[in-house]
């Protein structure tokens, strides 16, 4: 008997013909013998639509009152799951986060988990009863309802999961695993059996949403067994699993990630003197903007021309804070860019590849995109492309790269 994490997202429990089929899930892994907790999103579109109904309200809705506002919509969920349950005659109970005391810190909308307290979770399941527990939300140390950020679920469930040392944390989604670009980008995608922690956290934090960034985090750190499952269909799904069972060779791209949520700002002729880049990333921090892509480089006048990207609801804001930034730095002007998307490849077997970045940049060539930016770290290379190639470039990158094909039998 083991002890198994479930967690279904916002499509799994879109309907209630859904949130039926869930329970038809969960009770055949209980018939199996396992104890198993399920974490639950809300159904899909719900919190946005709350989020539209505050907006409605006031043009700046306070952010603890939103997280009080959105974590309904999980709350429906786990009750319309508990009821489906015992109504084919299974003990189940439903709670909050704040309830099964998933504390956090006060930072609403973006709440990092402290500490679960298990015991009353553990009571349930000895008792042989199915846990069914709101994701996304937890608590303050004063009580206050708090949410992990969008997708925030995952993170619960795998939170979750290292609380109570269950025995594998599974990820039930509208895809039968991780591929290796989005199937809805590219049809012929391939689903991954397996991906290692390292390169999971790498394809999520650049734009793969089928897992939260901090739910692999999590995953990795507590060395969580987690799998991406389809909640419509059975299959293996796709492990993501530390490195210890390497391949003789890792294939050189594990997958291609993409980002449209990135805008680009550059600070056109800045003195090339030291402290420049302080002076201008220094008051973004200040403001709060997270910067990822930075790329500065020294023409011949002796100024130089700095380029970040920061999120695109950042943008307007970052800009406004650099204007008086550039003024007093002698700077020539601040522009800003929005249609602009990052591409990245990812893969652990390019630390041992030379040639990888050519090759990427050779394709794109051929295809007529101009490169506006480009990072790169050991297993990944991004660029910043104009946004309407965005898709041309996955395509173009997957098929160039061959990743539809089994990374073993195609060489
Ligand atoms: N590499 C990838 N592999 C699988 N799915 C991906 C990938 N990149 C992006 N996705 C997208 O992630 C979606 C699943 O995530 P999400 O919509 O957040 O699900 P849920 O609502 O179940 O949490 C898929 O429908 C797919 O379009
Ligand atoms: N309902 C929350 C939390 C979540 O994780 O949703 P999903 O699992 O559908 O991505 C959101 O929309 O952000």
């Amino acid at each position: 008997m083991a002890l198994i994490v479930q967690k279904y997202g916002g499509t799994s429990v879109g309907t209630i013909d859904r949130i039926k089929s869930v329970a038809k899930r969960v009770e055949r892994t209980r018939d199996e013998g396992h104890d198993v907790v399920v974490v639950l999103s809300a159904m899909s579109g719900e919190t946005n639509r709350l989020l539209a109904l505050a907006h409605d309200i006031c043009a700046k809705p306070s952010a603890r009152e939103l997280d009080v506002l959105v974590t309904t919509g999980e709350q429906v969920t786990i009750a319309l799951l508990s009821m489906a349950l015992q109504s084919d005659g299974y003990e189940a109970r439903s709670y909050t986060g704040a309830q099964v005391r998933i504390l956090t810190d006060d930072s609403f909308g973006k709440a990092r988990i402290q500490g679960i307290d298990a015991e009353r979770i553990g009571t349930d399941l000895s008792k042989g009863r199915i846990v069914v527990v709101a994701g996304f939300q937890g608590v303050d140390g004063e009580g206050n309802i708090t949410t992990l950020g969008r997708g925030g679920s995952d993170t619960s469930a795998v939170a979750l999961a290292a609380a109570l040392k269950a025995d594998e944390c599974q990820i039930y989604t509208d895809v039968d695993g991780v591929y290796t670009t989005d199937p809805r980008v590219v049809g012929s995608a391939r689903r991954l059996d397996r991906i290692t922690f390292e390169e999971m956290l790498e394809m999520a934090s650049q734009g793969s949403k089928v897992l939260q960034i901090r739910s692999v985090e999590f995953a990795g750190k507590y060395n969580v067994p987690l799998r991406v499952l389809s909640s419509f269909e059975d299959g293996p799904g796709t492990l993501i699993t530390v490195d210890e069972e390497e391949p003789m060779e890792q294939p050189v791209i594990s997958g291609i990630a993409f980002n449209r949520d990135e805008a680009k700002i550059t600070v056109r002729g800045v003195p090339d003197i030291p402290g420049a880049a302080y002076k201008i990333l220094g008051p973004v921090g200040h403001a709060n903007i997270e910067v990822d892509m930075i790329v500065q480089n020294v023409g011949a006048d002796n100024t130089t021309d700095f380029t970040f990207t920061v999120h695109k609801n950042e943008m307007e804001k970052a800009t406004e804070v650099l204007k008086n930034v550039a003024a007093e730095l002698g700077a020539r002007e601040v522009q800003s860019d929005a249609s602009v998307a990052k591409v990245s490849m990812v893969g652990v077997g390019m630390r041992s590849h030379a040639g990888v970045a050519a090759k990427m940049f050779e394709i794109l060539a051929n295809e007529v995109i101009n490169i506006q930016m480009i990072s790169t770290s050991e297993i990944k290379i991004s660029v910043v492309i104009e946004e309407k190639y965005l898709e041309l470039a996955v395509r173009a990158l997957h098929s160039g790269f061959e990743l539809e094909k089994e990374p073993f039998e195609s060489k």
